[in-house]
This record gives structure tokens, sequence and C-alpha cells, in this order.
């Protein structure tokens, strides 16, 4: 067992530290922002709660000492080349990410690489029992770490554990294909609160409870942030629950509103010629997010005259990501050839249609799109919860501007009044963009005033807030258990 005298009283558990490390060409190295929402979330809680933050610097092979970065206490796990390969872009990224969004490509099941997550997600837990407090809390983060619950509970059950599931939590019958199966449902159950962004898939993981690992669950439908799920392991009970996460959408609004954003937001829109209408697409550059059907129903929009090309454009910004995995190879070519091939045959030289950029842009340049944006448009085929979503609404203090959302995102759930799309279904897609395209004035401040109050109101404090509440408390508003 590890010396738990010492340690933090509140430990964050996640495959990526907040920051990434980056060697430039003269072989100096810096720290920068790590991508993807996970690390947007989290980072203001961990600064709130003086804890410390347990992950991977984002690059093989290096290995640093805990250290304090910008008052943010890090604790860095090592990756060797061969784990990120196998770990990181094998298992989490071929495997699990694909099984769990609905297998838009197929997953790989390899051998070799369960075997490195079994390993890193045991190193995980060694890292974290060593940077733990007698009795501290411990929050673990997503599914490249579904092993550390059980793990670290064997190595410190003194600590309180709870677990994150930052992506969907896939249907029965698609888990059922994983081959590790049992080990990854065991694996979880070694926290005390596991939670999701959606009732659905605490229902799922509760059903997979009884079947796979024989425990006695509770039957009852889960609520949001209410009616608990449990699961009886032995003397313990195992709460479960939905925990739609959110953004920091208070800082956002104020952000939005000052000069330096909205003058942004101007000089934008002139960069980019004044047109009538700009459409914004801001993603990893990932299968999941559907670029490619929203790039699809807008060719298709050009080619049946619905929309002018002189007054509508799209801005595209694609970060970066997983880029050595096979399916996000393909896909950037895929993605970089349809663009090409709209402002082909629709732009005009020196006023493309679709502007594309692939590299992350400043925080400051992406709340200006926002504001300068007209309808956003968030098309996945299936996102955990997307934060872009929320993050364009809380921008939007003007109440001006119209969200094309997919049903596929969790967001969905609580932003019903965007314009909500199937993504499978070209023809719905189309229709949300026109109807946002020509949304009246009055409507459009009705639609957007009533998602802000949702935002404005359930932010990223609330939702760790609901979590942790929910983990300290002893487990008595669960639901009965029952085979
Ligand atoms: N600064 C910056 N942030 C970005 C960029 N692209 C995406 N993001 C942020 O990355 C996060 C993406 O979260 P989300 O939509 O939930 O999708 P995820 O990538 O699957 O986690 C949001 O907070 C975005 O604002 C970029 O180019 N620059
Ligand atoms: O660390 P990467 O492999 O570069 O990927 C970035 C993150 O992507 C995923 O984000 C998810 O979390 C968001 C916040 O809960 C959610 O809004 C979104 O729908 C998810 O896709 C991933 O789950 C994270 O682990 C990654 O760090």
């Amino acid at each position: 067992m590890a010396d738990a005298s010492k340690g933090s009283d509140f430990v964050v558990v996640a495959n990526r530290l907040p920051v990434d490390m980056e060697t430039s060409a003269d072989g100096s190295t810096r720290w920068k922002r790590s991508p993807g929402g996970l690390v947007t979330a989290l980072e203001p809680i961990l600064r709130a709660n003086k804890g410390a933050w347990v992950g991977w610097p984002g690059v093989p092979d290096v290995e640093v000492e805990p250290f304090v970065e910008d008052e943010l206490e890090l604790c860095p796990v090592t990756l060797s080349e061969r784990e990120v390969a196998d770990y990181y872009e094998g298992f989490s990224n071929a495997t699990l990410w694909p099984l769990y969004h609905d297998v838009i490509v197929k997953p790989v099941y390899d051998r070799a690489w369960w075997n490195a997550y079994v390993e890193v997600n045991r190193r995980f837990a060694e890292t974290t029992s060593a940077a733990a407090a007698e009795g501290a809390t411990v929050w673990i983060q997503d599914y490249q770490l579904q092993l550390v619950p059980k793990m670290l509970r064997m190595l410190r059950p003194d600590l309180t554990i709870g677990f994150f599931l930052h992506i969907p939590f896939p249907p029965v019958e698609l888990f059922m294909q994983m081959p590790w199966r049992t080990e990854i449902v065991e694996g979880l159950l070694g926290a005390d609160l596991i939670g999701f962004h959606l009732p659905g898939g605490a229902q799922n993981f509760l059903y997979l409870a009884r079947r796979l690992a024989g425990q006695v669950t509770s039957r009852g439908s889960v609520g949001i942030r209410s009616r608990l799920g449990s699961v009886q392991v032995g003397f313990r009970t195992v709460r479960v629950g939905a925990f739609p996460i959110s953004i920091d959408s208070g800082d956002l609004d104020v952000k939005s509103r000052s000069k330096a954003v909205r003058d942004r937001a101007k000089e934008i829109r002139k960069e980019l010629g004044n047109p009538k209408r700009i459409m914004l697409g801001v993603d990893r550059l990932d299968y999941t997010k559907g670029i490619d059907v929203r790039l699809n129903a807008f060719r298709e929009l050009l080619e049946e005259d619905r929309v002018d090309p002189a007054q509508n454009i799209i801005v595209q910004l694609a970060t970066p990501s997983r880029e050595r995995v096979e399916s996000y190879k393909a896909m950037r070519g895929e993605i970089e050839q349809q663009v090409g091939r709209i402002n082909g045959e629709y732009g005009q030289v020196g006023h493309p249609v679709v502007h594309y950029l692939h590299r992350p842009i400043p925080r400051d340049d992406l709340i200006a799109y926002f504001v300068a944006a007209d309808v956003m448009l968030v098309t996945p085929l299936r996102d955990g919860m997307n934060l872009v979503a929320k993050e364009y609404v809380a921008s939007r203090s003007d109440l001006g501007g119209a969200l094309v959302l997919s049903e596929f995102t969790g967001a969905a759930a609580e932003l019903r009044q965007a314009y909500l799309c199937n993504p499978h279904d070209l023809d719905s897609v189309k229709d949300a963009i026109i109807s946002a395209l020509e949304q009246p004035a009055e409507e459009g401040r009705r639609h957007m005033r009533a998602m802000r109050r949702q935002v404005l109101a359930h932010d990223v404090d609330r939702w760790a807030r609901a979590f942790l509440n929910a983990l300290s408390d002893p487990p008595q508003d669960s639901q009965a258990t029952s085979r």
C-alpha cells in the first residue's frame, strides 16, 4: 500500500493532463492546453478544489516528477511509444471509442491492445494511490480508465472513488461484442458512484451489472441528478446516476459581451467578405462529429439552389485529433476532398464558400467566431454531450444566432429549442439548416432565450457539485435492489 500519510484530499484522474508537453524545433519544451471537452469541463473544478490531477502528458516516454503548472498540481503518468500505440490509439480509440459510438466504424478487438490497456490502467491506479491522502476523494474520468476503480480500491480501500464516463455508454447488444466485457463492468464496479451523461447509459450499465457480473441491482428508472440506481457488490453499494456535463457558462457569457470579442467578431465577418449568413462548425476532426454530414447537406442545398453561395458560407474549424489512428487519417482525406469539391464548384477566386482550418485556434478567437456565426452546425452521428453546442448558446447574450443540433448528442436532451435533426437523414439536416437560416428574428430570440436559461442555470460547477455531493452522501437515496 502507498504511503497515505501525505498527498491530496481531492484527485482527478484522466487519460490526459490538462496540458500537453510540446517540444519546439530547438529542443526546448513548453506546456500547452490539451484538446477536448473533458479538459474544458474539469479544469475549473480542480482549481476550485485545490486538488491534484493524474494524467499522461500527451507525448511518449516523458518522465517528469509531479509539478505545479499555473497553480495546478500535476502528476504525470509515463507511457512508452508502444503503450501510446496499443493503449491510447489502439484499445481506447480504435476499440472502445467506435464501440461506444454506435460502431460508426468497426471496432478492432486485439489481445495485445487489451493487455496494454490493463497494464496502463494499473499504472494509473498506482500513481493515484501515491498521490491521494488518507481518506481522499478520487474522481476517475472516462473510457480510457475503466479498470482503475477496481484496481485502486484494492490498493487503497480507504478512498472514496467516483467514476464519470464522458462518452455514451452503448446499448447492451453492442457492448456484448466486447471480448473483455465482464472485466470492464467489474472494473467500473470498484467505484462508489458511476456517472453517465444520460439516464439511458446508466440503465444500460445496470442491466449489464446484473447480466455479466451477476450482481443484484435496482430496477426503477434513473432520473437526471436524481433517483440514482444501485448495485449491491458484497457489503458495498455502488450507485449509478445521470449527470449531464456542462461548461463555465457565466465566464463565456461575460467574455462574449466584452468589446474585444465583439470587435473581433465584426472583424471576422469583414475578413470573410461580409456574407449575409455565416454558418460555423467547431470540432475535433473526428468521424463521430458528422462534419461530412453537414458538408454534404450544404452541397445538396447549393445544388438545389436552396442556398445562394454568394450570400451563405461555412467556416469549419477542425482541431487535429488522434492523427495516427487509421480511421482518422482516412476521414481527414475525405473531408478535405469534400471541401475542395464544394469550393471548386461553388466558390469564386478569393471567395471560397467553405473556409476550413485544420489547427486549433486561441480561445478568445473561438468565442468571437461564436458571436459572429448566424448558424452553428453541430451534427454528430453520436456524441456523449457536445460542449460546443452549449458554448455557442452561452456566447449569444445578444439573443442572435441559431443552433442546428443532432438528436444524437447528449446536448439535444437539454437544448430542445434548437433546430434538431437526424444526421442519418440528409433531408432532415438540410431542412434544419434552411429553418435556421430563415428563422424569423423574434422566433430566434425566443429560442435562444430559452436555451440560454438552461445553459446558464446548469453550468459545469453545478454538474460537479451534483456528482461530488452524491459521491459524499451515504447511499440512502438510491433505489432498492433486486435480482
Ligand atoms: N481553444 C480552442 N478550443 C477548441 C477548438 N476546437 C474545439 N475546442 C474546444 O474543445 C471542446 C470540445 O468539446 P466537445 O464539443 O464536448 O467535444 P470533444 O472534443 O469530443 O470533447 C470545447 O470546449 C471547444 O470549445 C479550438 O480550435 N480552439
Ligand atoms: O484526449 P483526446 O483523445 O485528444 O480527445 C479529447 C477528448 O475527447 C472526448 O470528449 C468527450 O468529453 C466531453 C466532455 O464530457 C463531451 O462533451 C464529448 O461529447 C466527449 O466526446 C473524450 O471523451 C475525452 O476523454 C478526450 O479527452
